[in-house]
């Protein structure tokens, strides 16, 4: 930014600076040229001049020129011509011995004009009033003013040329020093020279100006020193503001950033995590702090915690739905084989003892056809009912594996101890006292129930042991039903019966 934008304009400003310093030296040698024209004007347009190039006036020469009055005015020479262009009287300061001499041609004390007042006498007619001259007789170059002579009102014709020369020696660049307050020099160069307009060393910028002269391949190169001060001190300026402005700029990135760290990136984090957590079961994320936001994120927080319980409850309904029974709400077939299976294996740890129960109701096919399906529905959930109560009081698990068959696991129970519940439940579903009236049993519900155990470290799988409280339900339902049977071992033919066969 600050190579495209800050430094470009930073040199358009010095740019600007130097023009308007450059310019002042311009208007200074302007100044000065005319000033020097002025006065070369104000003696030409005299009719005491008029009078005096026409030789009418001896005592001019005398009356006007005096070594003070050409160093006080600082001429180097002042020249008249005849209309002829011819001179007529010189008068000057040589310029290596300082030496007053008046004139009336080149020669003796004034042989040092030669060459001026050729260059000069050849430029009269065809150039302006005001001019640079460069000449071999003199050192410095020469500011010129040629004027033709008239009288004071002005009226014709011309009596001839006055010339006023100036020389830009030292001391006239000290002068023009005092007046511009700048450093100022002088220097002829050939006029072919490609002299830059600005020139830059270190901390100063030389600056210059081209004036050309009697001799066009000549020129003179007016030139000026500029401090670069004002421009290195906006620099610096400009420099420390950037570097400042760029360390606030990385600070207040490097706060937004941490800002947006903590404030969306963390929570976000927080809420992924929360969210993958959301799939598994096992999820122990407070999700207190992220739900307590008042912004989008705890919107969002707030709805995968509202998904997530409606996700466990549907998951909980659903393993209530897998593993229980949806007309009597008892344990179905699944969940007691798990935990037969579990049972089983916990039994052959601790070396306890395991009983299993089978118990189907009587004559149910013509329950239903007497009464009709909705009422045995009706007779199974009081049933079922029934045996969950016993079940619950005695701490086993009762499960409705068939149509009108359930099963019961009876952990830590012997044979004896289950014949004893077993009497219990059947004595349970008689008090019930549920009208059969089409049971050749009796004229109320009845159930037979079949009873197989584990003894005590027995090796034995669960459809074995189901099978064996099987047989000796068939056996209490082929010695005439309602009755309690235990399995005995001698009559078992655990390969024939299955546990799953429906009776
Ligand atoms: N109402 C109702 N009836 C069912 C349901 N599940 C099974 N059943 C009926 O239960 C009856 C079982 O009949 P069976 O297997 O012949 O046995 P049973 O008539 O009880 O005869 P035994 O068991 O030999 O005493 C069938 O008529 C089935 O339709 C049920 O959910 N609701």
């Amino acid at each position: 930014m600050s190579k495209w934008f800050i430094f470009p304009a930073l040199h358009e400003e010095e740019r600007g600076v130097i023009n308007q310093e450059l310019k002042r030296v311009e208007r200074s040698l302007d100044l000065a040229q005319q000033s020097l024209l002025a006065q070369a004007r104000d003696w030409a347009h005299w009719d005491d001049t008029y009078q005096f190039v026409q030789n009418n006036y001896p005592r001019y020469a005398d009356v006007n020129f005096s070594p003070d009055m050409m160093r006080e005015m600082r001429y180097q020479l002042i020249a008249f011509f005849d209309a002829n262009g011819e001179i007529y009287f010189l008068s000057g300061l040589d310029p290596d011995t300082n030496q007053f001499a008046i004139c009336a041609g080149v020669t003796d004390d004034c042989a040092w004009m030669a060459a001026l007042i050729d260059s000069i006498q050849r430029s009269i007619d065809n150039t302006p009033e005001q001019q640079y001259f460069l000449s071999p007789g003199v050192s410095a170059p020469a500011m010129v003013s040629i004027t033709p002579i008239l009288r004071t009102d002005g009226s014709g014709p011309s009596a001839g040329w006055l010339a006023k020369v100036r020389l830009m020696d030292k001391q006239w660049v000290a002068q023009m020093e005092n007046v511009t307050g700048l450093p100022i020099t002088i220097e002829q160069r050939p006029t072919s020279d490609p002299i830059p307009f600005t020139n830059i060393e270190g901390e100063t910028i030389h600056a210059h100006h081209l004036l050309p002269t009697n001799v066009p391949t000549i020129s003179i190169l007016v030139g000026t020193q500029l401090n670069r001060t004002h421009y290195l001190a906006s620099l610096s300026t400009i420099r420390y503001v950037l570097i400042w402005t760029v360390c606030l700029m990385l600070f207040v990135i490097g706060f937004v950033l941490w800002l947006m760290e903590r404030m969306i990136l963390k929570p976000l984090k927080a809420l992924a995590i929360f969210a993958k957590q959301t799939m598994s079961e096992d999820s122990n994320l407070d999700s207190a702090l992220l739900c307590q936001r008042n912004d989008e994120i705890g919107l969002l927080a707030r709805s995968f915690d509202q998904q997530l319980s409606r996700q466990r409850e549907l998951n909980a309904e659903l393993l209530n739905l897998s593993t229980h029974d949806s007309l009597t709400g008892l344990p179905n077939r699944r969940l007691f084989d798990q935990r037969l299976q579990a049972s089983i294996h916990e039994m052959e740890a601790s070396s306890q003892p395991l009983a299993v129960m089978m118990l189907d109701i009587d004559h149910f096919k013509l329950f239903n056809d007497h009464y009709g399906h909705q009422k045995g529905d009706q007779c199974l959930q009081q049933v079922a009912q029934a045996l969950q109560k016993v079940a619950t009081t005695h701490d086993f698990l009762i499960a409705r594996t068939g149509g009108e068959e359930f099963s019961a696991l009876l952990p830590n129970t012997s044979a004896q101890q289950a014949k004893h519940i077993g009497q219990l439940l059947h004595d349970t579903i008689d008090a019930l006292a549920f009208p059969h009236l089409a049971s050749p049993v009796a004229p109320y519900f009845t159930i037979s129930v079949g009873i197989g155990s584990l003894d005590e470290g027995t090796d034995i799988s669960p459809n074995v042991l189901m099978s064996t409280a099987d047989q000796a339900l068939y056996s209490a339902k082929a010695a005439g039903r309602h009755q309690v049977k235990i399995f005995t071992p001698p009559n078992a033919d655990f390969s024939v019966v299955s546990h799953d066969t429906s009776l």
